[in-house]
């Protein structure tokens, strides 16, 4: 049989069948069209970037991160972004893990000629994972790590002066929250999950490139470009809600592959109504260490005087309530109260959430 053409060059032999599309292509009309489709992310509608802009890319070492640093400057290079770009990399305490991700980033630093910034959980909490693994079990600890990594990526930006972040979440990433979000009816979080830019008055600006890219193809590009990239899972359990949707994600896109971009799509569509709109925070500075915040704590101080409290585990047993409100407090659930008239459900009152309640229930109140 004869070798198939790339369906867009139709000289050269097909060797990807693109995840995305299904499209047969030589390997260079797919490093054309991956990073074409990045580009086009970047210029739509007002564009990521300002010419002269600082930009700090989220750099962990694995796949995506290390794919966008190669994509990135490539692009910048190729259409004159004139962008700034620095590899900021968090170093979360995870012996056996992050160590050794950090090492292919400082590897990445050569390579792509970026200047590297590293900080650590440690220095800026005094806490490793580890440690608070070690204190708390594996069941909440990626809440902490979501929490502190958000913060220490803003702290980081802020030392290397950027006024940009960009993370390599990619489209399955995105499909994913929409799902989570839809499957805990977080209706607020539903409404700006699938910005590709977030931006508040006090926020440093962050962008997804990636929004559209799909996890597959990040991993067939890294592979073909003999990238080099830290290929291990965390050590710690992952987050056991978003492995749901994961799952299922999966499985909706090996039956049709057009699932990943129609679940954004439809989280795209979602809008806001004005009472919900109305229903979110002012935003302050933190009490404890002045980062911004929606409440008197920031949610990494909120984690911390959890810890600090040194609740052990079956504290945080006893701790569980179903009455805690469900995420920014949109809805609680009714339940049945025996001393009620027959029939009736009584609500229960709304709960303030103060963190040294116990490290469970502020991992409940600040669930990503
Ligand atoms: N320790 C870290 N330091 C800096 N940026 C990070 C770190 N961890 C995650 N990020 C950023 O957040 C993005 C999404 O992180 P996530 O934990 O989902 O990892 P991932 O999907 O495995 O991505 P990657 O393949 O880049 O590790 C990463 O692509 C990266 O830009």
């Amino acid at each position: 049989m004869p070798p198939t053409p790339c369906s867009l060059c139709q000289t050269a032999r097909a060797l990807v069948k693109r995840p995305k599309t299904g499209q047969q292509v030589c390997k260079s009309c797919f490093f054309e069209v991956f990073e074409t489709e990045v580009h086009n992310t970047i210029i739509e509608g007002n564009g990521l970037f300002k010419r002269g802009e600082k930009v700090a890319i989220g750099a962990s070492g694995g796949k995506d991160s290390t794919v966008l640093a190669h994509v990135l400057s490539t692009l910048n290079q190729r259409y004159d972004y004139g962008l700034d770009l620095y590899l900021l990399s968090i170093d979360e305490g995870i012996t056996g893990y992050r160590d050794d991700s950090l090492e292919t980033v400082k590897q990445n630093q050569v390579e792509y000629g970026l200047p590297l910034k590293i900080l650590s959980y440690d220095d800026l909490y005094g806490w490793t994972m580890d440690k608070i693994v070690s204190q708390v079990g594996r069941k909440n600890n990626c809440t902490f790590c979501g929490v502190f990594r958000r913060q220490a990526l803003d702290r980081g930006a802020a030392q290397l002066g950027v006024d940009h972040i960009v993370t390599g979440h990619n489209a399955d990433d995105i499909a994913e929250t929409v799902l989570m979000n839809i499957m805990r009816g977080d209706i607020a979080r539903l409404g700006r999950c699938t910005a590709v830019t977030t931006e508040g008055e006090d926020t440093i600006k962050r962008s997804k490139p990636f929004k559209y890219a799909y996890e597959k193809e990040i991993v067939m590009y890294a592979y073909f470009k003999k990238l080099t990239y830290f290929s291990t899972e965390c050590i710690y359990s992952p987050d056991a809600y978003r492995g749901h949707a994961r799952v299922f994600l999966k499985d909706l896109e090996s039956i049709r592959p057009s699932a990943i971009i129609d679940i954004i799509h439809s989280g795209e569509s979602f809008v806001l109504q004005e009472g919900v709109q109305r229903g979110m925070k002012a935003m302050q500075t933190c009490k404890r260490c002045g980062y911004i915040s929606s409440n008197d704590l920031c949610k990494a101080c909120a984690l911390l005087q959890g810890l600090e409290a040194g609740l052990d585990r079956s504290a945080l047993r006893q701790t569980q309530d179903s009455t805690t409100l469900a995420p920014d407090g949109q809805r609680t659930i009714p339940k049945y109260d025996r001393h009620a008239t027959a029939f009736e459900l009584s609500t229960p009152p709304k709960i303030e959430l103060h963190a040294t309640e116990g490290i469970e229930r502020a991992v409940k109140a600040i669930a990503l």
